[in-house]
């Protein structure tokens, strides 16, 4: 389970874009959230877009691993696609905030990698979220009013990538992805292989 975090705008949605096109073996949650549609977006995609009552039904119905208020809008990650992937041996990629990021950790899972993304500059976050040109500017200022607050919870991550170039950077990701894989209990089957090697086959 890799989670990304980051304040709005500093690109964890462009760093997981392009890690999900690069690793076959790693897939993302799409989370549920009541927020609007951004031009562009497509259901089922980059999220499932629901109403607040829908939202609150699969609250009721322990259909999240979790869920959060962010920005005035719900969000959440359905817990079966999440379930059924790891069942498969597939990574999960998340896009999530602090708080279910806090969420996953109280559930003390031993699979968790977390990385916190930050922006170069607090010009440069606004910069970016200017430029994405996808939110209203009271939106932006709304985001650009909590960033301070988001990036507070930066030593809740095991990894910190300053995201300055966006090639760096996803190399940096797939470098973090890349030597948690070759963890040592995360290598099924290492035993046998050892043992086949100690035997001479
Ligand atoms: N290293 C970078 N250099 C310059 N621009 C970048 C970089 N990384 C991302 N961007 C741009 O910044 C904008 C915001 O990026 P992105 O949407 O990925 O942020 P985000 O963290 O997913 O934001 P949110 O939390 O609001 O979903 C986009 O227009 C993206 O192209
Ligand atoms: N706790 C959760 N946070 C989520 C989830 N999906 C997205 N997010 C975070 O919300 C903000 C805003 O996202 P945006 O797409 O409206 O810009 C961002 O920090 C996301 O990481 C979720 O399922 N749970």
């Amino acid at each position: 389970m890799l989670v990304l975090s980051s304040p709005s705008g500093a690109g964890k949605t462009t760093l997981s874009r392009q890690l999900l096109d690069n690793d076959a073996e790693i897939q993302l949650s799409v989370s549920c959230t009541t927020r609007a549609k951004r031009p562009g977006e497509k259901d089922g995609v980059d999220y499932r877009f629901v109403d607040t009552a829908t939202f609150r039904d699969m609250i009721d119905r322990d259909e999240f691993l979790e869920h959060a208020r962010v920005f005035n809008h719900y969000y959440g990650t359905p817990r079966a696609p999440v379930e059924a992937a790891l069942s498969q041996g597939r990574d999960v990629l998340f896009d999530i905030d602090w708080q279910g990021t806090q969420q996953l950790s109280e559930k003390g899972r031993e699979d968790l990698v977390r990385v916190f993304i930050l922006p170069p500059s607090t010009r440069d976050l606004e910069r970016r979220l200017i430029t994405r040109a996808q939110d209203a500017p009271d939106i932006v200022a709304q985001r650009m009013a909590k960033a301070a607050d988001e990036m507070s919870h930066w030593p809740e991550y095991d990894y910190v990538i300053i995201n300055r170039d966006i090639a760096t950077s996803l190399t940096q990701l797939k470098s973090i992805l890349t030597a948690e894989r070759l963890k040592r209990e995360r290598q099924y089957g290492l035993s046998d292989f050892v043992k086949a090697l100690r035997e001479g086959r």
